[in-house]
């Protein structure tokens, strides 16, 4: 076993979606774990809540600091003060749209924050990093499954940060070679922790389909729009492969292990995905299951730039890391359902 609290472990964005359900799996892991966040996309309710589900002991083992990455004295000060293990990055913005109205906006979050990351970490003598990359950078995949040495391609300023933060990634680890990088390249992150005290918790109206579907469900929205249903498919609508952000975080657990262990990891990019593909119809129909609600639908014509059918090779992650998904779209409705309706407004209750 590597894990032990001696084992310090930073995590940018730890607040938000996917970084809080982590942090409970690497408290729980026994690791200690250090939070930055500058609430952009979350609230202090979040990192309460990630404290009430791990208990009071392994909360010891939290601590938690508001700053931005963006502004370097902020890591300064939290590296100057506590030598890190390693780092999982998950901070930074991830609306494809808003990156294509606001481009600059994510260069600055994203790229900014993450080199301000590097150079902070190696002035430290930090060097293990597991980054948020995204099946974003597969582009329109020409074939699937899609496997990580497919060509990678940028279809909007969103993923072209990802793109980039991948090359920066490889650049950096292949001029200073005790560097050790895992990429985690995520599918459709979805679902809760059991508990029902942490799910998402988008601000303004959700761009993704099950908080958009969950917002219908509790009756904050009035139907759900499918984009595109005359797609090539079984039942006409788009594919993906959605992942249950339990599965998800461990999958960084799995990672980090995997810095730990092997010395000649390199910069190294794997799937986190489930391998199977679930289409908007059928997502409806599960979340209807799970739920006893009706999803009013509306048919729309498809969102620009989406593709038809997009889901992960697991084989690379499977053999290497030894983690493989065990949750299926039904515990995915279940457990987000039972977020939704124990939290129908968020971690901030109804305004
Ligand atoms: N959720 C998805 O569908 C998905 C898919 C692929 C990749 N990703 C990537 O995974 C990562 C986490 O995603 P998430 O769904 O948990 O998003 P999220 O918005 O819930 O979490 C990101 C967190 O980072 C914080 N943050 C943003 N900029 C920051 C900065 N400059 N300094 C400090 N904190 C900052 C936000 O306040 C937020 O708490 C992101 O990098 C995202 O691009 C997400
Ligand atoms: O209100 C909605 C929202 C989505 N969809 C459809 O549902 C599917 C899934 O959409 P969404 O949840 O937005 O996921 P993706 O478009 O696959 O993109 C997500 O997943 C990618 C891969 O992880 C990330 O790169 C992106 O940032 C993230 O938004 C797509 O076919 C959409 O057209 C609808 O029909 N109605």
């Amino acid at each position: 076993m590597v894990s032990s609290s001696s084992q310090k472990i930073l995590v940018t964005g730890g607040a938000g979606f996917i970084g809080t359900h982590t942090v409970v799996q690497l408290l729980k892991g026994g690791f200690s774990v250090s939070i930055i966040d500058n609430f952009d996309n979350s609230v202090m309710e979040a990192v309460d809540r990630v404290r009430e589900v791990v208990g009071p002991h392994l909360s010891q083992n939290l601590e938690f600091t508001q700053g931005d990455l963006r502004n370097r004295d902020d890591l300064e000060k939290l590296f100057s003060k506590t030598t890190f293990d390693a780092v999982i990055h998950f901070a930074g913005l991830k609306a494809v749209a808003e990156s294509v109205a606001k481009p600059r906006r994510y260069f600055d979050f994203n790229l900014v924050g993450t080199i301000n990351l590097y150079e902070v970490m190696a002035k430290y003598n930090c060097k293990k990093m597991v980054f948020s990359s995204s099946a974003t950078v597969y582009g329109q995949p020409e074939k699937i499954p899609c496997e990580e040495d497919f060509k990678l391609q940028a279809m909007n300023p969103y993923g072209r940060t990802k793109l980039f933060l991948e090359e920066i990634a490889r650049d950096i680890q292949k001029a200073e070679p005790e560097w050790r990088i895992v990429l985690l390249r995520y599918f459709n992150p979805v679902g809760a922790h059991e508990s029902g005290k942490l799910g998402e918790d988008p601000k303004g109206i959700p761009n993704n389909l099950m908080p958009y579907i969950q917002q219908v469900a509790v009756g904050r929205l009035p139907e759900l729009n499918v984009y595109g249903y005359d797609y090539p498919t079984r039942d006409g609508s788009a594919i993906r492969d959605y992942i249950h952000v339990m599965d998800l975080a461990d999958g960084h657990i799995a990672a980090l292990r995997k810095l730990f262990t092997m010395e000649n990891i390199g910069c190294t990019a794997y799937n986190l995905g489930t391998g199977r593909g679930t289409s908007v119809f059928e997502m409806v129909a599960a979340f209807e299951k799970a739920s006893g609600k009706n999803i009013p639908i509306k048919l729309c014509p498809k969102r620009p730039g989406d593709a038809t059918e997009v889901y992960a090779s697991t084989e690379k992650a499977e053999k290497e890391l030894g983690w493989k998904a065990k949750y299926g779209v039904e515990e995915m409705c279940r457990d987000q359902w039972n977020w939704a309706k124990n939290n129908p407004w968020g971690y901030a209750g109804k305004p």
